[in-house]
């Protein structure tokens, strides 16, 4: 919705659009007199507003709809497979399961250790070589509990503890 001549264009500098007249060669910040500005607000939001542009940047180096997490599992003597790279015969309890984590938790909360690196050595599940690290997943991969814990989180934060049928689990989303 511009007048004849002008052009919309990007200030990488200041990160804000700006007018361009090509016939004049002039450029200004606010909109040309004669301008439509609904009619430009709509061109904005699809075609300039630098958020789009960051999303559509974000969403082409991460696989479309994915997201990566890492988890610390703790298994009891309910899980499905009460078996793990540590531990051949899981049979602790749920309770003691629990308050197991819970443990974990503080120690993450407090930063005092990372997710990761706890992982390493007292997660059940085959991923705790690589800190936990599960990858990129979409929706219908993991346990629904999971899954619904796991997409809830930005990047950067932990959930609380989460109860599947592998047993209960601390999350952190990557990206
Ligand atoms: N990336 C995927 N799509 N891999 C398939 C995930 C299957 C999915 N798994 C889960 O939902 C839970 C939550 C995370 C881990 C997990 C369970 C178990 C441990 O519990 P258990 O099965 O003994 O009860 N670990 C795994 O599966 C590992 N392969 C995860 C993994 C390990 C290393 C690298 C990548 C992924 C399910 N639908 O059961």
């Amino acid at each position: 919705g511009l007048p004849e001549d002008w052009e919309v264009r990007h200030s990488q500098s200041k990160n804000l659009p700006y007018y361009f007249n090509s016939a004049t060669k002039t450029s200004r910040w606010e909109p040309p007199s004669g301008t439509d500005i609904d009619k430009l607000k709509i061109y904005m939001a699809k075609y300039h507003s630098p958020t789009s542009q960051q999303q559509q940047q974000q969403q082409q180096q991460q696989p479309q709809g994915k997201i990566r997490c890492a988890h610390l599992l703790v298994k009891h003597n309910q899980s499905r497979r009460p078996s793990s790279w540590r531990e051949s015969e899981i049979t602790r309890t749920k309770q003691e399961a629990l308050t197991t984590l819970q443990g974990f938790e503080q120690h993450i909360k407090s930063g005092s250790i990372s997710l990761g690196e706890l992982a390493l050595t007292e997660s059940d599940c085959s991923s705790a070589r690589k800190r936990g690290d599960l990858g990129y997943f979409g929706r219908g991969d993991m346990q629904k509990e999971f899954e619904d814990a796991a997409f809830a989180l930005k990047p950067g934060e932990i959930s609380g503890i989460v109860d599947t049928a592998s047993g209960l689990h601390l999350i952190e989303r990557e990206t």
